[in-house]
């Protein structure tokens, strides 16, 4: 697709929209105090800041020895570059995108993914986070580095945006699905597309295998204050808004090893274990969904 100019409100975080609920309103709460050190100090590695998780192999070889004194900084690093691969591969599965396009990132947060997504494919990026903290770094990120024309994050509810119908040749949501209804949210996503535009998600899901949600999932609830979907919720409500899967991949042996990695670094936040545990059971997989909007 190209040419695709999607007609938005002003792109401003000066107006901040009440929050369609009280729910959302601890969310943005959330994400405008967090600062762990997990994240502030991968995205200072090249100024991509990531709320989401790793994928791939870790390269021992370029860790060296855990004794040397560098060792703590290649370790920041590595985790940084397995978050960065985990966008790339979101990024692989949006199909075909031209200059001319628009892409929508549905809970961008810092705004990492948008920033991957045009230095990659040169389109426009538009993004939405509950979070006004997260809007103003994204757009300060986006203005350091010459790009605001192209990528800018706004303070709007995912499941309300202001794009217009049909308009957007891909959309995702990057760890961000488990904060809100599915149904209301795939809605929305296939109100944006355009007809024959691509849906991505990387989420973590409960397991309808495992029967229900395990306790380690329910920690992770907890941890995050969200609310974590099965994968079966995942197939019906995109079946039920025209959005047709056309990739299903289970990236839960892939991210296993960045969580073995971070559950020896110093920057540990206790989550660790639950999702390590989780995913070794069975309960809980990491997975990649594209879908064509139909
Ligand atoms: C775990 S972070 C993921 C951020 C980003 N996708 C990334 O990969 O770095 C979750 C994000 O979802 C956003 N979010 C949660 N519920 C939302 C909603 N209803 N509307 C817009 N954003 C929402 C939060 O504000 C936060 O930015
Ligand atoms: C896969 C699942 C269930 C994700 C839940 C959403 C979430 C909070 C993602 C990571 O954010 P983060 O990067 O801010 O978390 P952390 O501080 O643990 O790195
Ligand atoms: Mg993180």
């Amino acid at each position: 697709m190209t040419n695709t100019e999607l007609t938005v409100a002003p792109a401003t975080t000066a107006f901040i929209p009440s929050p369609a609920t009280p729910y959302q309103g601890d969310i943005a709460r959330y994400w405008d105090h967090e600062a762990r050190p997990v994240n502030l100090r991968l995205g200072d590695v090249d100024g991509l800041y990531h709320h989401h998780y790793g994928i791939g192999d870790v390269d021992h070889a370029s860790l060296g020895d855990p004794t040397d004194s560098g060792y703590e900084k290649k370790l920041i690093a590595e985790l940084h570059r397995l978050e960065s691969a985990q966008t790339d591969i979101l990024l692989d599965h949006l199909g075909e995108i031209g200059r001319g396009d628009t892409l929508v990132d549905a809970g961008c947060g810092r705004g990492g993914s948008m920033v991957m997504a045009h230095q990659r494919l040169g389109c426009k990026v538009e993004g939405v986070t509950l979070s006004a903290k997260q809007a103003e770094f994204a757009n300060g990120r986006a203005r350091e580095l010459g790009i605001e024309d192209s990528v800018r994050a706004r303070v709007c509810n995912m499941l309300g945006t202001p794009f217009e119908t049909g308009g957007a040749a891909a959309s995702w949501n990057n760890e961000s699905s488990m904060y809100v209804d599915l149904h209301d949210l795939f809605a929305e996503h296939s109100r944006v597309l355009a007809v024959g535009g691509r849906y991505v998600t990387i989420t973590g899901c409960w397991n309808p295998r495992y029967g229900q949600p395990s306790k380690w999932v329910s920690q992770i609830n907890a941890h995050f204050e969200c609310n974590i979907h099965s994968r079966r919720e995942y197939m019906r409500a995109m079946a039920d808004n025209r959005l047709v899967p056309q990739a299903v991949i289970d990236l839960t042996p892939a991210t296993l090893p960045y969580w073995e990695l971070r559950a020896t670094s110093s920057l540990v936040t206790g989550i660790e274990e639950a999702f390590i545990n989780s995913y070794k059971d069975g309960s809980f997989q990491y997975v990649l969904i594209a879908a064509d909007r139909v």
